[in-house]
Formats: C-alpha cells, structure tokens, sequence
C-alpha cells in the first residue's frame, strides 16, 4: 500500500456522499505531525436511542513544536477524539495520519513514536516510578545506558528524583506525584507526538507550574495535543486552541485571536444585594444601550459592553454615582477573556447544534 507521505504528493480523488473531493497535499509534509482527514465517531444507537455523533468529520493540521489545546463543555467529544487517534477506537470514516502513518493501519509503528498522558493515571501501584519509566522506556526501544540516562533525566524534569521520590512505591504517592509521573511516561523515549487529556487536573499551583515548565520545554521538537478545562493552562501552554462543542471544531486560533474575534468587548462584572439588581442594570444600559446581561446570581451581574460604545472614565463616574444611592459591595471591568470566549461559543454552538 502506498504510504500517504507519498499519497501527499499526487491529487487524491475521493467520493463523499455522492460528491467528488479532490485534494492536494505538500509533498514529503515534514512540517506536519499530524494531519486529521475528516475524522468521524459515530456510536450506534442503543435500547431505542438513536445513535450518537461524537466526532463529526474533524480536519486538522499539526506542526512539530506546536501545542494544540483542544477546549470543550463535557460530552463534546474531546475524549473520543483522543481514543481514535491512540488506536483505542476504529473511526467511524475519514481517517488521521501521524507522521504520515494511517492511524487505521499502522497503528503499531504510531505507537512506538507516541506518548499519552490519560485523564486519570493508569500506574501500578506496587511498581516504583522508575521502575514505571524503564518499563515504558524499553516498550520505546530504549535499551541500556540510553535507557538509563533517559529515566534519570525524566524524573529529574517532573521534580521525581529528589529524596529517592522515583525509588518510592506509586501506592504511595500523592495526587501530584502521580499525574506528574503520567506525564513523564508520556514523554519517554522522545515521542514525536504526546496527547494529554487534562494533565494538570488536580494539581496544587506550584506543581501545575512545574509541569507547564516540563509540557513547554517538551514541545520544541514535537507536536503536543492537549485537552484542557482550565483557561488558564490553554494560554499558558498552547500556541492554538480550538473550542470543540457537540462533536465539531467551532473555532481556532490562537488565545489572542480568539480574544479579538468574539471579544470585542468590555466584560463588566457588580455585586450588589439582589433588591438592587434593576438599578444596577438601569446604570449599564446608561453607559450603552447595547450592553447585554451574560450572568446573573444573587446580585452578582455580569454584562458586556461594546468596547466602541463606552470610555472607562465614563464607568467609573457611573459607579460612583451609583455608590452614593446604594451599596456596591464589588465590581471590575476586564477586557474578554479566554473563558468568555468559552463560554460565548459554547452557547451560540448550542442551538444550532439542536436544530442540526
Ligand atoms: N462507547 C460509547 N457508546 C455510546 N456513546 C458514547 C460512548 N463513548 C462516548 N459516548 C458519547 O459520546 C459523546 C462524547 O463523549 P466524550 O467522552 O468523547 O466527550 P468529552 O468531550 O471527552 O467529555 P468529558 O469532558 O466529560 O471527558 C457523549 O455524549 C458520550 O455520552
């Protein structure tokens, strides 16, 4: 069979639904980690239900040295994704090329160039982190010194080595050691692709901090996917996202695009005791008519304000204003944040997606 690497170089003709595709590929794609062809994920219907899209024809690119994070409420379909490309589950159609190895076909020569950190670690518990490392090192084809070497620098970078951590039974490791560990596994033996479902779940501040050090050192020479619920972690480690709702990409870009496209606006956020909610509202349509309420719980409103219609100083007068006839217990302006533009698409995906 020809290996798509060099199918990449040829017009590849192909029938969907009744439709010719015809599509072009760089020749000898070394930029490309890994390529999604209209990945799908369909679950057959069971016990009278119908049956259920969880990938629903996904086309990406990744370069090596580039860490896509993959943002999505739960269900959306993140995990299945993660399942077809680690071989776990056969696509439904459409297929994705790691290195230009068909994941439907050479799933076994994928594994020996691939790391994964799940979303909740599979260690044995009797087994010491090292002994985990060299374990996963030889299934890499590590042997000897190198394999040493490479276990030694591992738990150094995860912060493992220090006090004979690494020599100590997983059983009795804490929450972060062990996530810490998972990660470590998933780097071993140089993988040129690593999937990360929420690496850092569960982590205290200053071991997430140590292990985005490690996720950012560890993405120059590969192509890192990660899915994440955390905001913070998306813009800290990821040079592009993409907001993934009911089995389709809505958008990608990198944090601050995503920020300008959906954001074009001021995020004004007051805390006052709930019998002052109406006034509260009746100051923001003051500052602009086209202002619109995002949030609300016992006196605490969020609302966006169009950035062209509002000065700042215009706001601050208004607050004070409003301070001298009732209690202003907080507020703030932000400018858009990642999680507004989460919450944003998530939302407007979500009736379109019940009328598709
Ligand atoms: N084996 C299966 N059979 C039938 N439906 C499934 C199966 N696995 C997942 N699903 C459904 O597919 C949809 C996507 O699930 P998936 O676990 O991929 O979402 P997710 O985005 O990873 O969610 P989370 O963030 O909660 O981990 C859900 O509606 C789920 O119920």
């Amino acid at each position: 069979m020809l290996r798509p690497s060099y199918c990449f170089s040829v017009f590849r003709s192909r029938v969907y639904n009744g439709e010719r595709v015809e599509r072009s590929l760089l020749e000898h794609d070394t930029r490309h980690a890994i390529v999604c062809d209209n990945l799908r994920k369909v679950y057959p219907g069971r016990d009278g239900n119908p049956e259920k899209f969880a990938v629903r024809g996904l086309s990406l690119a990744l370069s090596k040295g580039e860490c896509f994070g993959m943002l999505g409420p739960n269900g959306a379909g993140k995990s299945s994704f993660i399942h077809m490309m680690i071989g776990l589950v056969k696509p439904s159609s459409g297929t994705a090329y790691v290195r230009g190895l068909d994941i439907r076909e050479d799933m076994d020569e994928i594994y020996a160039n691939m790391g994964v950190c799940p979303q909740h670690d599979l260690l044995w518990e009797r087994l010491t982190g090292r002994e985990h490392l060299l374990f996963y090192g030889r299934l890499k084809n590590l042997r000897g010194i190198a394999l040493i070497q490479a276990v030694e620098e591992s738990l150094r970078s995860v912060n493992l080595l220090n006090g004979g951590l690494g020599d100590k039974q997983v059983g009795k490791y804490s929450g972060g050691m062990k996530r810490r560990l998972s990660v470590a596994i998933s780097l071993i033996g140089d993988p040129t692709v690593v999937y990360m479902d929420e690496p850092s779940t569960g982590l205290d501040p200053t071991s997430r901090n140590n292990l985005w050090n490690v996720i950012k050192q560890a993405k120059e020479n590969r192509a890192i996917f990660l899915t994440t619920h955390s905001m913070e972690e998306a813009e800290h480690l990821c040079d592009r996202l993409g907001i993934f709702v009911d089995g389709s990409l809505q958008c990608i870009g990198n944090p601050n695009e995503l920020k300008s496209r959906y954001g074009g606006s001021y995020v004004l956020t007051m805390t006052t005791s709930s019998i002052h909610e109406a006034d509260v509202e009746k100051l923001v349509k003051g500052l602009s008519p086209y202002a619109s309420k995002i949030y609300q719980l016992s006196g605490t409103q969020k609302f966006e304000l169009p950035k062209k219609a509002i000065k700042i100083a215009d706001v601050f007068h208004a607050i004070e204003e409003a301070k001298s006839r009732f209690t202003v217990q907080a507020w703030g302006i932000v400018d858009t944040t990642l999680e507004d533009v989460f919450i944003k698409v998530a939302r407007e995906a979500q009736p379109f997606d019940i009328l598709s």
